[in-house]
């Protein structure tokens, strides 16, 4: 059987920049990122992003706020569960982007991503987004560092 978990990444952005949020702990410590998390059981994956903004960011996103944009796939060598991340974008949102015990929120214009301290993917995808594209991505990670292999397309629909 497929063994897959289902994430969300949510990035708030308008014309001249996007929020993303510094991982103070757990997995993807210390990259800047959007704000999401694992899916569980007793809700569906927009609740969960809903959920996860609040949690991390404290603010607030309303479900017809969030477009669905991207998707991406990452799996790791000799790991056989599938990271399937549901990528959602917005601009509306409601409350101040707050620092928690998970995330350091912070704006950045879009000459200044630091995709040093983000995932080796983002800057893979990134343009996509940027662009208003639809992706569908799959990354291949050899170590939590190292990419080895990966593939990038553009959806004409999600
Ligand atoms: C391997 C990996 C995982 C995630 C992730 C964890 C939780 C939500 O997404 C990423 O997010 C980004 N931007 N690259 C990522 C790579």
């Amino acid at each position: 059987m497929v063994l897959k978990k289902i994430y969300t990444l949510v990035f708030l952005r308008n014309e001249k920049k996007i929020l993303l949020g510094l991982k103070k702990r757990g997995f993807g410590i210390n990259k800047w990122n959007g704000f999401g998390g694992k899916v569980e059981q007793n809700e569906s994956v927009i609740e969960a992003a809903i959920r996860e903004m609040k949690e991390e960011c404290c603010v607030t996103v309303k479900k017809d706020d969030l477009k669905s944009v991207g998707q991406l796939e990452f799996t790791f060598e000799g790991d056989p569960v599938m990271m399937d991340v549901r990528v959602f974008s917005g601009v509306v949102y409601y409350g101040t982007p707050t620092e928690t015990e998970e995330m350091a929120p912070k704006w950045f214009t879009y000459d200044s991503i630091p995709f040093d301290d983000m995932w080796p993917d983002d800057r893979l995808w990134f343009p996509y987004m940027l662009n208003n594209k639809l992706f569908y991505g799959k990354f291949h990670y050899k170590d939590l560092d190292t990419i080895s292999n990966y593939d990038i397309r553009e959806l004409k629909s999600m």
